[in-house]
């Protein structure tokens, strides 16, 4: 079979071939359920999830401002099912939408690898020439070596989210995006919450204050282990659970928990498809190689998303999918992709968001900067949310006024970043973006005002 175009990944690259695909043929190959990693694994049940997770933990906090509401249970299957009775079906319909509604369109569900140059064995009996290929194939959860791994039943975001009891207590191993949202929602829920995490932070990719800030309040909720690797792991039970754990810690320390959730990271799956056949290169971080077009170093072969970027987020794969979709349709007029001023924010409490440099990035590149920082506590919003530990910072470059880098720590976080995202993607000054708009009174966002108007400009 010869198809003009062959997607591998039904995660982003399904949207490429809509409409203006009609009069190719197209082949798209999945190895596992409909849609990828954000529909079924990732961003949207996560948070889902996070939000239930953020009433239980409102309705704790009510009395604090006179208000008489108190958390009492969370019913996790009710949660569970509400969240995966809206998703599973809008995975099966788009499944059967690609199977079935589209003359042009064939859906291979199989695990799919290149035999040659444009060629797939699509894992399903059937082998395949394209004159494109687009890679999407995603990335998959890092497990470590830990001894004992093995022996014990251990979950990642792949199924945590689908148990079928709500552990009364859970280990969590790694201390990134993963590990914050499912510990705050675990733990909001009334589990309790254990992380080991190697580094002395927990988010340490994030500006340090942030991180600082961040692990400072997690240690009220969660019994944190930092700076602490699982050295081995058995299997445990207190006759209640069947299928618990005991981690032995480095420094000789044990917990015991009856649900492990593993959180220590995702790598490309780029190690799955024999892409040496096909002369697609690989750089030594198991990433596939690609160009500013997203073209991988074979002729023909395009690649986008988790399996060829650092980032890991939804809305750069999204933006690589259109990149890679306007590039397949205009083959004399190619655009870029842009990987400036990437965003992102974890969904857990406080919520964190951030964008461009930190301030160590700034301070390690050499160049001249300034820094901002505003609490919510000294804005008017803050006051009536009685919070005293959420902050805006941002990182500008004093001579232009334009922004570097803007982190936040906080309730609304990844709404209230937004402004500084536009800022600095559409080269506006931190004083053209604090007084060329109104800023609605007296609304949380006039933290971000605030912030922009503290900056020691030159
Ligand atoms: C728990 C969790 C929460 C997240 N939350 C957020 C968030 O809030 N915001 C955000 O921006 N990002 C979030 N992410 C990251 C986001 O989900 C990913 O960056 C994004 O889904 C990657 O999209 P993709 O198209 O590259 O890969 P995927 O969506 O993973 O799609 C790849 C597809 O390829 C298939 N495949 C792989 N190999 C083969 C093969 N050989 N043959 C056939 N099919 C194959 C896979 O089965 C998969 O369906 C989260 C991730 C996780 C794990
Ligand atoms: N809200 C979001 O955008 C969101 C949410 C979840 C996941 N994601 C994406 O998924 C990716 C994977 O998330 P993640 O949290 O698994 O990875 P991560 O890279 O964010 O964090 C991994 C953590 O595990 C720790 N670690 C690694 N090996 C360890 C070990 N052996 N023992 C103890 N700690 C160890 C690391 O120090 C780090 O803290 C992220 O890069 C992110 O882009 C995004």
């Amino acid at each position: 079979m010869h198809v003009d175009l062959a997607v591998i990944g039904s995660g982003s690259g399904n949207s490429i071939a809509d409409d203006s695909f009609a009069d190719r043929q197209v082949a798209i190959l999945e190895k596992g359920v409909f849609g990828g990693t954000c529909l079924n694994y990732g961003c949207i049940p996560t948070k889902m999830f996070v939000y239930p997770a953020d009433l239980a933990l409102s309705a704790a906090h009510g009395p604090e401002l006179g208000v008489g509401t108190r958390f009492e249970q969370a019913d996790w299957r009710a949660i569970r099912d509400r969240i995966f009775t809206r998703i599973d079906p809008i995975s099966d319909g788009g499944r059967h939408w690609r199977a079935e509604g589209r003359p042009n369109v064939r859906l291979y569900e199989g695990q799919a690898r290149f035999v040659g140059e444009r060629t797939i064995d699509t894992g399903t009996g059937e082998v395949l020439t394209a004159d494109q290929v687009v890679i999407a194939a995603g990335s998959r959860p890092v497990l470590p070596e830990i001894p004992g791994l093995d022996q014990v039943r251990f979950h990642t975001s792949d199924t945590v989210m689908r148990i079928d009891e709500q552990p009364r207590r859970l280990l969590i191993i790694g201390g990134g995006f993963v590990s914050a949202e499912f510990a705050h929602v675990f733990s909001a829920f009334g589990t309790e919450v254990t992380v080991v995490n190697r580094s002395p932070v927990l988010l340490g990719k994030e500006d340090h204050e942030v991180a600082a800030r961040f692990t400072e309040l997690a240690a009220q909720r969660w019994d944190l282990r930092l700076n602490r690797t699982v050295a081995r792991l058995e299997p445990w039970s207190d006759g209640s659970a069947a299928t618990g754990v005991r981690a032995h810690l480095d420094d000789g320390g044990t917990v015991e928990a009856d649900a492990l959730l593993v959180a220590t990271g995702r790598r490309a799956n780029s190690d799955t498809m024999d892409l040496q056949k096909a002369d697609v290169a690989v750089d030594a971080d198991g990433l596939v190689v690609v160009d500013e077009f997203q073209r991988t170093t074979a002729p023909g072969v395009w690649a986008l998303g988790d399996v060829s970027n650092t980032y890991q987020l939804k809305h750069l794969s999204n933006h690589e999918a259109r990149v890679v979709q306007h590039n397949l349709l205009h083959p004399d007029d190619l655009v870029a992709a842009s990987h400036d001023h990437v965003p992102s924010a974890v969904f857990s409490h406080p919520q964190v968001a951030s964008v461009g440099l930190t301030e160590r990035e700034a301070a390690e590149s050499g160049r001249r900067y300034v820094v901002a920082k505003q609490m919510y506590a000294d804005t008017a919003y803050g006051w009536a949310m009685e919070d005293h530990t959420s902050f805006v910072k941002v990182v500008a470059d004093p001579a232009t006024g334009l922004l570097l880098g803007a982190h936040l720590i906080g309730p609304q976080a990844a709404n209230l970043i937004q402004p500084l995202i536009q800022a600095m993607s559409l080269g506006q000054t931190a004083r053209e973006v604090a007084r060329g708009q109104f800023w609605i009174h007296p609304a949380l966002m006039e933290v971000v005002e605030n912030v922009l108007l503290k900056l020691p400009l030159d």
